[in-house]
C-alpha cells in the first residue's frame, strides 16, 4: 500500500524557488508554509497523493506540507540581477551528483513515508470502528462508518433537485433527523471540495428546522461534538440523507412562525438557475484521475481541515470588498480575511452590495422584497465563487452605480442603504444556495464590519433569536474605525424597523452630540463578540480620547471584546507578484533581488511622475485618505524642513477638499521635489509602495493601518506615529542591538515627525548596511492573514459557545 507515491526526483532547489500549486488555483511559495521559519530547505520533493507533500530536508528530516496540492513547479535559482520578473522559469540544472546522493536519501524517506501512511490508515480504521460502535444513533453511524466508497455518479454528477439518482437515494435511505441534517451541514463545511459535489441532498437537510430541532435537546457543545464524531472518520460519505418533504430549497421551515416579523422579505422567487459550480465540480484533473486509479485509498487520506473540529459556516458582510469596491482598508480586509478563513477549512461567504456590473458575478435568480422606511425594495442576489470563497452581491437600485460614492448621499440616504443591506444580508444563509447548498443557520457566524453593518447583529437578535429562531447563529462585530458611528437624531429610529423596546440600544448621550441615535452603539451591545483590528487600538477604544463617545459601552462589553492585528493579502501585496510592477519600467523583486529591483522601481516612478531621476535621493511616500485621521497636515507642516533636506516626496490621496488643494499647492511650489496626486489609484498606491524608500504615516489615530504593513513587505521603511496598530506593528529601530523595523514618534506633532525622520534619513545616507538590515527584517516577516485567521477563529468559536 502506498498512499504517498514517490515520483521522479524533481531536482535540488533553493527554498525560495519552490512553488506549490493548490487546487484552489493558488500558486504559493513553499516558504509560506513555514519552511523558512524552520530554517531548513527542502533538498528534494516527493509528491504524495495530490493532497500531501513530503519534503526531504537538508537536515535529514522529513517535512510534510499538508494542503490540497496537485502540482509542483520547481524553478531555477535566479541569479541576482539577472533580470526577469518572477523568479525565473528556467528548468533546474540536472545536478547529476546531487541526484545520485538524493536518490539514496529518497529511498530511505519513501520507506518512512510508507510507514507513516500505513499508521494513518490504521488510526482511521480504528476511529471508524470505535465510532461505529459507540454512537447513540447506530443506524446513521453505521451508514457512515461502514460506508463503501462513494457512488461516483452521485458524488460527481448529480446537480439537480430533480435528479432521479438523488431522489432514489433519498427515499431508500431514510435518515434519523439527529444524524442527517447536522451531519451533512457539518460535512459541507468540513470539506469545502465536497461541498461543491454534494448538492440537493445537502440542500434539503441544511434547512434551519432540522438543525435547530435536532440539537435543541442537547447542550450545544455536546451536540457539536456528536456531529463531529459522526463526520470526521470519513469525508466521503456516500449515503445521501433522506428528504421527507417536497419543500424547495427556499421554503421556510415548518416551525417558522406564521406571523413573520414585519421586515422579513415578502417575496421569494427561486428561479430555475442552477449554480454552475455543481457542473464544474464534476471535472477532475487528469492527475487526480490517475491518482484515484492508482490508489483507491487516496480519498480516505484527506487531511483534516486546519480548523479541526471548529469548522463552521462564516458569512462576512461589509460595505466594500476588494477587488470590486474599495475606499480604504475595510475593502482590503473584506477581500482577504475570508480567503484565509476558507483555507482553514471553513465554509466562507462574503456579502457585499453590488455597486457595479461585476463580470464574475452571476444572477442566481432569487428575488426578494424588503421594507425600507415603509417602501418595498426589490433585491436580487448575484454570486461568484473565487479562491474558495462564495461572494454574494446584493443588487438593488439603491446600490447601483455607487462604486465611486459608496458612502455618498445624505445621512438618511446612507442609513436607508445600510438598512436594506443588513436586512438582505441576514437572510442570505437561507435564500442563497452556493454550489447548490444554502448555508443554513445551524453552525453559522456572521462577521459584521463597522457601523454600516452594525444593524445586522441587532436584526439577528430582534427578529430571530428573540423569537427562538436562528438560535445557533452568532454575530461578531469588527471595529475598523470608531470615528464613524452612524449617528443621527433619535427620530432615525423609525428607519430601522425595530420593536420599540430596542430604542434604548441606540440611545447615546455624549457631551459633543448630546442625546442621539447611534447605530454602532446598538451593534456593540447586540453582537456576541466584538473585535478591533489591533491590540493598541483595543486599549485606546476604552479611553475617553480614543472611544469617541463609545468608550463607556466598550468598557462594559470588555468581556467580549479583543484586538486582533490585521493581516495582508500576501499575493496581492507582494513585490514578487505585484501586477502593477510588471510594466512601464517597473519590475518585480524579492528579498534576493531587493538591491536591483527596488532601485529600478524608484527610477520608473521618478520617470512616470516627471521627477529628476536620481537613485541616491531618498524618496518619501504617503498614501491615504486626506482627512484629520491620517495626519497629512503634519507632513505639510514639515515641508519647509523637508525642503532643506535633499529629498523627494510623493503623496497620493483623496478626501477633504482643503487637503487636496494643499497637495496640489505643494507640488506647484516644489515641482522638482514634490508630487501630490489627488485621486484614488490602486496602481499608483502599489507603485509608490514599491518605489519609495520611506513611507510616512503620521496618523493621529490608526486602528491598525495596512500601508505600513504593505511598505514593510516591499522593503520600504515606515516612519509612523506610535499609535493604535502602528505601535503594534512597527518596532522602533534600535541601533545598539540592530533591531526594529522603522522609526516611531510618540505624539502627532510636526516637530516629532521631523525628529524621527531626521534619524531615518541619516541612517539611509550613512549606514547603508544597517538600512538594508531593516529592510530585510521587514520583508522577512510573516504578515499573512493566516495567523490572524487563527485568532479570528478562536473568537468565532467563543461566540458560538456563548449563551
Ligand atoms: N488615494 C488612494 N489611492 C489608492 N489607494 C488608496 C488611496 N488611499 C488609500 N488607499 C488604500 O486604502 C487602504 C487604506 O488602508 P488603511 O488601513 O491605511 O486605512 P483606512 O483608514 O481606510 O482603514 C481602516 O480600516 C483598516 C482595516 O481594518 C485599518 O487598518 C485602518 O487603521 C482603519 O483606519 C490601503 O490599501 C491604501 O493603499
Amino acid at each position: 500500500m502506498a498512499s504517498i507515491r514517490s515520483v521522479p526526483f524533481l531536482g535540488e532547489t533553493k527554498l525560495d524557488n519552490l512553488f506549490v500549486s493548490f487546487k484552489s488555483g493558488h500558486l504559493r511559495k513553499a516558504s509560506y508554509h513555514g519552511f523558512r521559519r524552520r530554517k531548513f530547505a527542502p533538498l528534494c520533493v516527493l509528491v504524495g497523493s495530490g493532497k500531501c507533500l513530503s519534503f526531504c530536508c537538508d537536515n535529514g528530516s522529513v517535512a510534510e506540507c499538508s494542503g490540497r496540492v496537485d502540482r509542483l513547479r520547481v524553478t531555477a535559482q535566479k541569479k541576482e540581477g539577472g533580470g526577469g520578473q518572477d523568479g525565473g522559469d528556467d528548468v533546474v540544472d540536472p545536478l547529476e551528483a546531487t541526484i545520485e546522493k538524493s536518490k539514496k536519501v529518497l529511498a530511505i524517506q519513501s520507506d518512512l513515508i510508507q510507514q507513516i501512511a500505513e499508521r494513518r490508515k490504521l488510526v482511521s480504521s480504528i476511529k471508524s470502528s470505535v465510532l461505529g460502535s459507540a454512537a447513540p444513533d447506530s443506524s446513521a453511524q453505521n451508514r457512515i462508518a461502514s460506508s463503501p466508497k462513494p457512488d461516483v455518479s452521485y458524488e460527481g454528477t448529480n446537480d439537480s433537485a430533480s435528479s432521479p439518482n438523488i431522489s432514489n437515494e433519498q427515499s431508500s435511505k431514510p435518515k434519523s433527523p439527529n444524524a442527517a441534517s447536522m451531519d451533512d451541514a457539518r460535512r459541507s463545511v468540513n470539506n469545502p471540495s465536497e461541498k461543491k459535489t454534494r448538492t440537493v441532498s445537502l440542500n434539503s437537510n441544511l434547512c434551519p428546522t432540522a438543525d435547530v430541532s435536532n440539537t435543541a435537546s442537547m447542550p450545544p457543545m455536546e451536540a457539536d461534538k456528536g456531529v463531529e464524531q459522526h463526520v470526521r472518520p470519513s469525508t466521503s460519505v456516500p449515503a445521501p440523507p433522506s428528504v421527507q418533504s417536497s419543500r424547495t430549497l427556499y421554503d421556510r421551515p415548518p416551525d417558522w412562525p406564521k406571523e413573520l416579523p414585519p421586515f422579513v422579505s415578502s417575496v421569494s422567487n427561486a428561479l430555475d438557475k442552477q449554480d454552475k459550480r455543481t457542473e464544474d465540480s464534476k471535472v477532475t484533473s487528469p492527475q487526480e484521475d490517475i491518482n484515484k486509479a492508482d490508489n483507491p485509498s487516496i480519498e480516505e487520506e484527506k487531511p483534516p481541515p486546519l480548523a479541526g473540529v471548529n469548522v463552521m459556516n462564516i458569512i462576512l458582510i461589509a460595505a466594500e470588498c476588494v477587488p470590486w469596491s474599495k475606499t480604504g482598508g475595510l475593502g482590503d480586509v473584506a477581500g482577504s480575511l475570508p480567503k484565509a478563513l476558507a483555507r482553514r477549512g471553513h465554509r466562507v461567504m462574503v456579502v457585499v452590495p453590488r455597486y457595479g456590473n461585476y463580470q464574475e458575478a452571476q444572477d442566481i435568480g432569487v428575488r426578494k422584497m424588503y421594507k425600507v422606511a415603509g417602501q418595498d425594495v426589490e433585491v436580487t442576489y448575484f454570486q461568484a465563487y473565487i479562491d474558495g470563497v462564495d461572494f454574494v452581491f446584493i443588487d438593488s437600485h439603491m446600490f447601483r452605480h455607487m462604486e465611486n460614492n459608496i458612502y455618498g448621499g445624505n445621512r438618511v440616504d446612507i442609513l436607508r442603504r445600510m438598512v436594506l443591506f443588513c436586512k438582505a444580508a441576514v437572510e442570505v444563509p437561507w435564500h442563497v444556495p452556493c454550489g447548490g447548498v444554502i448555508y443554513g443557520d445551524g453552525n453559522l457566524v456572521f462577521i459584521a464590519n463597522d457601523w454600516h453593518t452594525a444593524l445586522l447583529p441587532v436584526y439577528l437578535k430582534a427578529y430571530y433569536r428573540d423569537n427562538g429562531l436562528m438560535s445557533y447563529t452568532r454575530c461578531v462585530l469588527v471595529i475598523h474605525n470608531i470615528a464613524h458611528q452612524g449617528r443621527g437624531p433619535m427620530d432615525d429610529f423609525s428607519y430601522v424597523d425595530l420593536p420599540e423596546h430596542y430604542l434604548d440600544h441606540f440611545r447615546l448621550y455624549d457631551p459633543v452630540g448630546g442625546e442621539h441615535f447611534n447605530i454602532f452603539a446598538a451593534g456593540l451591545k447586540c453582537a456576541d463578540r466584538v473585535i478591533t483590528v489591533s491590540h493598541g487600538y483595543a486599549w485606546e477604544l476604552k479611553t475617553s480620547e480614543g472611544g469617541w463617545g463609545l468608550h463607556n459601552i466598550i468598557n462594559e462589553i470588555d468581556w467580549k471584546f479583543c484586538g486582533i492585528v490585521n493581516g495582508i493579502d500576501t499575493r496581492e501585496w507582494n513585490p514578487l507578484f505585484d501586477v502593477h510592477l510588471a510594466s512601464e519600467g517597473y519590475t518585480n523583486y524579492s528579498l534576493d533581488t531587493l538591491k536591483t529591483g527596488k532601485p529600478q522601481c524608484k527610477e520608473a516612478l521618478q520617470k512616470e511622475l516627471g521627477l529628476p531621476v536620481r537613485p541616491d535621493v531618498p524618496l518619501l511616500g504617503f498614501i491615504g485618505r486626506l482627512d484629520g485621521q491620517k495626519g497629512v497636515d503634519l507632513i505639510v507642516d514639515a515641508v519647509p524642513w523637508l525642503m532643506g533636506q535633499d529629498i523627494q516626496l510623493v503623496m497620493l490621496g483623496t478626501g477633504r477638499q482643503d487637503l487636496e488643494q494643499m497637495l496640489q499647492q505643494l507640488e506647484g511650489q516644489h515641482p522638482d521635489r514634490i508630487r501630490g496626486w489627488v485621486g484614488f489609484s490602486v496602481k499608483m498606491a502599489h507603485r509608490i509602495t514599491a518605489a519609495a524608500d520611506i513611507l510616512l504615516m503620521p496618523s493621529r489615530f490608526e486602528p491598525c493601518g495596512l500601508n505600513q504593513l504593505y511598505a514593510m513587505m516591499y522593503g520600504t521603511i515606515p516612519v509612523v506615529h506610535a499609535v493604535g496598530g502602528l505601535r503594534d506593528t512597527v518596532k522602533q529601530f534600535d541601533p545598539f542591538n540592530n533591531t526594529g523595523l522603522g522609526w516611531t514618534f510618540d505624539s502627532a506633532e510636526a516637530n516629532k515627525l521631523i525628529n524621527a525622520l531626521g534619524h531615518c534619513l541619516k541612517t539611509y545616507r550613512e549606514y547603508k548596511e544597517t538600512w538594508e538590515g531593516i529592510q530585510k527584517r521587514g520583508m522577512s516577516q510573516d504578515l499573512s492573514w493566516d495567523n490572524a485567521a487563527t485568532n479570528y477563529e478562536e473568537v468565532l468559536v467563543a461566540a458560538k459557545y456563548q449563551w
